[in-house]
């Protein structure tokens, strides 16, 4: 059996745990010492020849595949993958050098393809740079853990400790910034939460990586830790503010110069949590910026997915090729949040106790991910993500999809002259503290929601999904509003609460890019509101495609009187995902128009347009609606329409069997 390779001048001794450290709990299925390392037991070392890749894992654990010189394992491959705490003093300059030339590489890259690869100034976009650091570790996961709530792992917990550590490689003026803002006292527990991680993850790391076999993640023995958080602690990470609205320069720009910053020691919020701080030198180390600190460029590049793709199988990863500690099960169950990956900026962390990162290079999908996740986040919205698995190289994002365009959640902006409508006329119900009866709510007049008897009844049952078919007449939703005075949990407010269900915006095969999400969907969900610019209906006329455009109700009456009180949602500049919602003539979701923030009963009809479920929709299933749904009735399954497409209509390729063959553009 050949040895396996062993970086010289480090004795195994020395990979051992020393003392005072905490082990991490066994695995369930932690492989026995043959299995994890098949090589043998052989003492023989080898040196290090060169870094030939880089890799992150779902939990944000550094990889590095090395070429060992003179070595070759039975299955002929020379490299094995292995985690960072392989490089000690001896042998460093590897990944110096590694890491230099993997900076050098990116900024060609920047500079050959300035549309799609950025580089900017992090320590001027915090937030984006927080963003894209938590888009990342997400990212290793969903590439990964396809369905996320099959696996024993805590994102959120992850992502709170990675959004600490990211906190702490902000600018000195933004760290103070931020601890000038209320959200202080949150931001001490996220720290001392991840001095846990920490430090479990070194202790770890430092008995396993030579050893080749991974510790578990076991986040549950964290609880102990962490007891102590507050509820706020699942919640999104607040960003320090939203960036929606900050694009950089189109023009990559590399500012190279900034100026040294005065030495920033561990913070106040992190004393306040004494347990933590008592022994937690690492991070103690990472909250230093040296007085002469040098700015440093920091580059990162994610694999692209279809890489990933074809490395890792859902749930196990199978991105080493070669015998080494990254097992199958380690994959599931990998080793800790790596204490020494303080960011997504790999290339930095070795090195990284007296500088901190100011410039990114980033791709454009990356921005763009950044950008739209600093909006949902700060909405306290799920996560909406990009995913072409048909032709990523050609088509990263989908076209009109840059940093340009703006990402509203559920907000509406609206075009020169057309003003918002006041909310003083809402109408709001008072006299008690939850709505259940619409009789005894001044909010339910315009509502026509009955129950089968012709009742009026609330829309939506005690799960907050929304009855269907209980719509007589115009298929409207009137929740409660700003001017009642049921309290924030009353029944009658679901759509206006934030969206819980991420979506995954996907190049289909022939259709584009569609939507679906990661979650199975009950019917009568709410999953969002259509966004966008609101324009006057007789403008919408005349956009020059109205792909992206919805009308604000039901009607197609286009009568001089009705343009100029009738509106429209163009979606081509501003808007969300529901913009890329595909048309099925058996669709699983269908639009429904709800107030709450502006009156049911105006001239000026403005409701939010929300997507519902029709049918339960199992995870991953594309969202549909029906582009045109007075056509359902008149062409049921009427064989005479098909094959025929009308004029300004385009083929249907949605594959239902009553499939009507076109779909209105
Ligand atoms: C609102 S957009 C939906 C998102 C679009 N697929 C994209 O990639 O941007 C509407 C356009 O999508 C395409 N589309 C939607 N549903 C379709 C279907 N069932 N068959 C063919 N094309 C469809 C048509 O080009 C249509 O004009």
């Amino acid at each position: 059996m050949a040895p396996k390779p062993r970086p010289r001048g480090r004795s195994r001794k020395q990979s051992r745990r020393v003392q005072g450290e905490r082990r991490a709990p066994p695995i369930p299925f932690e492989p026995t010492e043959d299995e994890a390392d098949p090589y043998g037991e052989s003492e023989q070392e080898w040196e290090v020849s060169h870094i030939v890749d880089e890799d992150i894992d779902s939990f944000g654990v550094e990889w590095f595949e090395i070429k060992w010189r003179g070595w070759r394992g039975n299955d002929g491959k020379d490299t094995t993958w292995q985690d960072k705490a392989i490089f000690d003093e001896d042998n460093q300059h590897f990944l110096k050098k590694w890491q230099k030339t993997q900076e050098a590489d990116l900024r060609k890259k920047a500079c050959a393809d300035p549309e799609n690869i950025k580089i900017m100034d992090i320590a001027k976009e915090p937030g984006l740079f927080t963003s894209l650091a938590k888009w990342e570790l997400e990212g290793g996961f969903a590439q990964k853990f396809k369905n996320l709530d099959q696996y024993p792992v805590d994102v959120e917990e992850i992502l709170d400790a990675f959004n600490s550590q990211a906190d702490i490689l902000l600018t000195e003026e933004n760290v103070q910034a931020k601890r000038s803002k209320p959200t202080r006292a949150r931001s001490s527990t996220r720290i001392s939460k991840t001095a846990a991680v920490s430090q479990r993850s070194s202790a770890s790391s430092s008995t396993n990586n030579i050893r080749g076999q991974h510790a578990p993640t076991s986040l549950a023995s964290s609880e102990e830790e962490h007891d102590d958080d507050d509820d706020d602690e699942s919640r999104p990470f607040n960003l320090p503010s939203p960036i929606g609205h900050t694009a950089p320069s189109p023009t990559p720009s590399i500012i190279v110069d900034l100026t040294p910053r005065r030495p920033q020691t561990q913070s106040s919020s992190s004393q306040n949590s004494s347990r933590a701080s008592s022994n937690r030198p690492e991070l103690h180390k990472r909250r230093t910026i040296g007085p002469k600190s040098k700015q440093k460029f920091i580059g990162v590049e994610l694999p692209r997915p279809s890489l990933l793709k074809a490395k890792s199988a859902p749930g196990v990863s199978s991105v080493s090729s070669s015998p080494s500690n990254r097992s199958s099960q380690s994959a599931l169950f990998p080793s800790q949040p790596n204490s020494t990956r303080a960011t997504p900026f790999s290339q930095s962390s070795s090195s990284s106790s007296s500088s901190f990162p100011s410039i990114i290079i980033y791709t454009l999908k990356q921005g763009v991910t950044a950008q739209w996740h600093g909006v949902t986040d700060a909405k306290q919205a799920a996560k909406v993500s990009f995913l072409n698995e048909v032709n990523y190289d050609d088509e990263p994002l989908p076209p009109g999809i840059n940093l340009e365009f703006e990402y509203l959640e559920d907000d509406y902006i609206f075009d020169d002259g057309i003003e918002p409508p006041s909310k003083d006329f809402l109408a709001g119900c008072s006299g008690h503290r939850r709505c259940g009866d619409p009789s005894f709510c001044d909010c339910q007049v315009p509502s026509h929601v009955q129950n089968e008897a012709g009742h009026q009844i609330m829309a939506y049952d005690n799960e907050g999904l929304v009855i269907l078919n209980s719509f007589g007449g115009t298929e409207i939703i009137v929740e409660c509003n700003e001017n009642c005075e049921c309290c924030a949990d009353c029944i009658n407010r679901v759509a206006q609460k934030p969206r819980q269900i991420p979506i995954v915006i996907f190049k289909t095969e022939d259709h584009g890019w569609g939507v679906k999400s990661p979650q199975d969907l009950p019917a009568g969900k709410i999953l969002g509101f259509f966004t966008g610019k609101v324009i006057q209906r007789r403008k919408a006329a005349r956009l020059p495609t109205n792909n992206f455009s919805f009308d604000l109700d039901h009607q197609d009456d286009t009568t001089q009187a009705n343009l100029d009180e009738r509106f429209s949602v163009d979606a081509s500049t501003c808007g969300n995902w529901t913009r890329f919602i595909n048309h099925s003539c058996s669709p699983n979701c269908k639009v429904v128009s709800v107030f709450y923030d502006t009156p049911a009963e105006s001239q000026s009809f403005l409701p939010k347009l929300a997507f519902v479920t029709k049918r339960a929709v199992p995870a991953n299933t594309e969202l549909t609606i029906d582009y045109e749904p007075q056509a359902q009735i008149a062409n049921k399954n009427s064989k005479k329409g098909k094959g025929k497409i009308p004029d300004g209509a385009g083929p249907c390729l949605c594959r239902a069997e009553n499939c009507r063959g076109y779909l209105k553009l």
